[in-house]
């Protein structure tokens, strides 16, 4: 029972159940609903949206939710929470008067901004949303996740039943172990480098931020290397690699393509790729992006793995992770509607990418050959 003393902006808000391939993760826990029952807003979730985190349909009853049968219910609400991006059986339910909040990664997904843009439907990613200090506070759970992930799928697909190379991470006693060169010290980057290590494997991190590379070194020292990223760098680390992990971005931007085509042929043969960076286009020329059901394909004798939503694989641990981080901001856009949110926060105003039919973060239309226009001007 609501006990708000204010009406909110956004009075329903509807929480689907994802549909893009092996994706488990729900966008909002029990506790969730029941903060924004608080705060006066109404949540209605399609049914079994909380199967694959295991939370039933009774326990979102039990704080509050409503629990209605079809997507269309969902989508009918004024605002929607998701966890990944739209997908095509999805568009028809975009409209003017709707907000969606979830990861939308248009660099990499151009369908999906046109479509927000012909609805003209207010979008707000959780990848845009950004602090002061330029770090991504919405991103960053499922980075680490996707990090800690990193190393694992690496390591399995190294094996040599699975196409790899037949390196243990580890080595043994008298055997070197695999060589791990992880592009990218940020949030997923170190997640690996950390996780790769502990596995006993021979790691070099490698970034342009030389503060990120000496905080890395100061917590590591001895355990990862640290290397300032250049053309020289990468080519002469990525050439002996066992295992080469993807992390680098630049923030609503296409991922810079720091492995070129050349360079990825010049590979062990059997050696593997994990390219996180696919949800932003990939940092490696030949990366396209797999799902969890056909994870891995072989292209110049090297094992591509690139799972555009890797998190989706522990969804348990992934929905908690995420929705610690957006539930404070998913209230804030129900009850001050998303233009008013990013009016009082400069954060959220980051994370509009549509409104109106105009694209409204500047990197991301960049990225896609467009103008955004300021929608708070
Ligand atoms: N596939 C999946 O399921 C998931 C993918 N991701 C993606 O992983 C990528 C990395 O995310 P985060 O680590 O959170 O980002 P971050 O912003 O924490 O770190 C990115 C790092 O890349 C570095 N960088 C940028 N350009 C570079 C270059 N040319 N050479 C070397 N380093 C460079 C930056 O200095 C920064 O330290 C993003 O594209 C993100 O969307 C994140 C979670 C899940
Ligand atoms: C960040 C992202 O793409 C994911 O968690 O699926």
């Amino acid at each position: 029972m609501s006990n708000a003393t204010t009406t909110p902006a956004i009075s329903t808000v509807g929480v689907p159940r994802e549909v893009k391939n092996s994706e488990h993760r729900v966008a909002m826990t029990p506790d969730g609903v029941r903060e924004l029952d608080r705060a006066g807003v109404a949540v209605m979730v399609e049914t079994g949206a909380g199967d694959g985190a295991s939370i039933s349909d009774d326990d979102y009853v039990t704080a509050g939710a409503t629990i209605v049968p079809t997507a269309a219910d969902v989508w009918a609400q004024q605002m929607v929470v998701k966890v990944k991006e739209p997908k095509p059986e999805e568009f028809e339910y975009l409209r003017e008067d709707l907000t969606l909040f979830t990861y939308l990664h248009l660099a990499a997904y151009p369908a999906v901004a046109e479509a927000l843009l012909a609805a003209k439907t207010t979008s707000v990613a959780y990848e845009t949303v950004q602090l002061s200090d330029g770090s991504l506070p919405l991103l960053a759970p499922m980075s680490e996740v996707a990090g800690r992930l990193a190393p694992q799928m690496g390591a399995h697909f190294l094996e040599r039943h699975k196409g790899g190379r037949g390196v243990l991470m580890g080595g043994v006693p008298g055997v070197s172990p695999a060589k791990v060169v992880v592009l990218g010290a940020g949030n997923v980057g170190w997640s690996s480098a950390v996780i790769a290590a502990g596995m006993e494997a021979e790691v070099t991190v490698l970034d342009k931020n030389l503060e990120r590379l000496r905080y890395v070194d100061q917590i590591h020292k001895g355990r990862i290397s640290t290397l300032a990223s250049n053309q020289g760098s990468i080519e002469r680390t990525v050439a002996e690699a066992d295992l080469v992990i993807g992390a680098v971005l630049v923030a609503g931007g296409r991922a810079p393509v720091v492995v070129s085509d050349d360079l990825v042929r010049s590979m062990k043969p059997r050696a593997v790729i994990v390219d996180v960076a696919v949800d932003q286009g990939g940092c490696i020329a030949t990366t396209r992006e797999t799902t969890h059901e056909d994870p891995v394909y072989e292209l110049h004798g090297v094992v591509h793995y690139a799972v555009g939503n890797m998190p989706g694989a522990v969804p348990h641990t992934s929905t908690y992770a995420l929705t610690n981080a957006t539930l404070p901001y998913q209230l804030d856009v129900a009850v001050h509607g998303a233009l008013g949110a990013a009016r009082r926060s400069a954060s959220i105003a980051h994370g509009l990418n549509t409104v109106g039919g105009h694209h409204a973060n500047a990197i991301v239309a960049e990225s896609l050959g467009a103008t955004a226009v300021d929608p708070l001007a």
